[in-house]
């Protein structure tokens, strides 16, 4: 069966060179920190830590500045701050970032008026700019992909491992953001830490642990050319390590399990994971671990499920119960994201603030009656102040579409709607 959602660009000299050339780059990650990754992830199984995954629907090109990806990181450490407190245990932070460039999509052609071209498929593909030329898709783009990861990657270290991530900063982190009532929360709750900070400082507390934070890179495995082409074999133990991000996730659109991604991605030893959509079965659940996750390895498979707002209660149970009972321990994640996706009356792809509060309130309760583990939160998220998704406790309305709309495919919440998810979800664990 020919891989679904990819270029067709196969057999042309330049596809030969490109992938010859991206054979030979250095890894993007190294296989000790993608091992030290999935034993956090076994963790998150057990119930002991929380996995948050954030970042753009598509990453491009153009926004891999140092403002914007500081915004993002700072956005998932506020969140995450929120959720140890909430949770009172280890939160793993995760970017769909540094690697977030392939996009799957409905249809393979766009019309605008009487024109029909290529649809966009990330800036690994194809450019966004409506012409022949950008929306042709061009091998070379897998080039700069690589290095926008690698630029990316690096400021996140720098950022995470520098100072910037230093717990003590809790309040500069929320610098500009004021108006908001989330904005407030946030920094009551700073206060708190501060208070407990001063307070172990003052006991003569080591805080050296406290200055870093761990950061790690996940992104869709969807274009097998980039990501077969970055596999690289451990030195120290001679197995296969996909070194283009530490996760790699497979998405609902090429789950099949007799299926080229789920193939490959059976082959890699990379934590990861897979999206798992309302026509999901505990069978094809249980068919999935069995390929994925022969060994039970834990931290190895994490199911990330986007039933929808109004499917979510119905739809998880019988697959979480059949997970369960063959007594594999996966992560469980909430995608609230990808299963709430509307049209506004002005014509722009969004989704409703509401709905994907209630499908995480769903995911809790889901989980909750049945005993099992919620085990994170997967977001479309920014740290700038788009207006994307409706609704939030400072609405965004539909009116503020026209200016303030910037994602290339699907809407993302933004940094306030984001802040103030995470403290439902922290409401959610601290009563689990
Ligand atoms: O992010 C997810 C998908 O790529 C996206 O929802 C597909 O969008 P489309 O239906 O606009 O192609
Ligand atoms: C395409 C995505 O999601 P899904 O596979 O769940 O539709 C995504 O997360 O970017």
């Amino acid at each position: 069966m020919n891989p679904k959602q990819q270029p067709s660009w196969a057999g042309t000299p330049e596809h030969a060179r490109v992938l010859s050339e991206l054979g030979t780059l250095p890894p993007l990650v190294f296989a000790g920190e993608v091992d030290v990754l999935k034993s956090r992830l076994a963790a998150a199984a057990r119930g002991e830590a929380f996995l948050l995954q954030g970042g753009d629907c598509a990453e491009t090109f153009s926004a891999a500045t140092a403002d914007r990806i500081q915004a993002r990181v700072k956005t998932i450490l506020q969140m995450a701050v929120v959720l140890t407190y909430g949770a009172q245990m280890p939160v793993i932070k995760m970017g769909r970032m540094a690697g977030q460039f392939a996009k799957p999509r409905s249809s393979d052609v766009e019309t605008r008026g009487d024109v029909t071209l290529p649809a966009f498929r990330g800036d690994i593909v194809n450019g966004y700019d409506f012409t022949p030329e950008s929306r042709a898709h061009n091998p070379q783009r897998m080039i700069t992909a690589y290095n926008t990861s690698a630029s990316t990657l690096n400021l996140i270290r720098a950022f995470t491992q520098g100072g910037f991530a230093d717990l003590r900063s809790v309040h500069s982190w929320n610098q500009g953001f004021m108006a908001n009532p989330a904005y407030h929360e946030y920094e009551q709750l700073a206060g708190e830490i501060d208070r407990a900070v001063h307070f172990m400082e003052a006991c003569g507390a080591d805080f050296e642990a406290l200055k870093r934070a761990e950061f790690y890179a996940a992104h869709e495995a969807l274009l097998l050319d980039y990501e077969r082409a970055l596999t690289r074999t451990d030195s120290r133990t001679g197995l296969p390590y996909d070194t283009s991000g530490h996760f790699l996730w497979i998405g609902e659109r090429t789950r099949e399990l007799d299926g080229a991604h789920v193939d490959f991605l059976s082959k890699v030893k990379n934590p990861i994971g897979v999206k798992l959509g309302p026509t999901t079965t505990g069978q094809d659940a249980i068919d999935l671990i069995n390929k994925l996750d022969p060994e039970r390895e834990p931290g190895r498979l994490t199911f990330i499920t986007r039933m929808g707002a109004g499917k979510i209660r119905e739809a998880l149970p019988p697959i979480v119960q059949a997970v369960r009972d063959t007594g594999a321990q996966v992560v469980w994640v909430t995608d609230p994201m990808h299963g709430n996706t509307i049209t506004s009356k002005n014509g722009y792809k969004t989704r409703r603030f509401e709905d994907v509060l209630d499908e995480v309130r769903g995911f809790f309760e889901v989980h909750r009656s049945l005993g099992t583990v919620p085990g994170g939160l997967h977001v479309e998220m920014t740290g700038d102040d788009v207006a994307e998704c409706l609704g939030g406790s400072d609405p965004v309305v539909e009116e503020q579409f026209d200016s303030l709309y910037e994602t290339v495919v699907d809407p993302r919440l933004n940094h306030a709607q984001s802040l103030e998810l995470a403290f439902l979800v922290a409401e959610g664990l601290a009563r689990r």
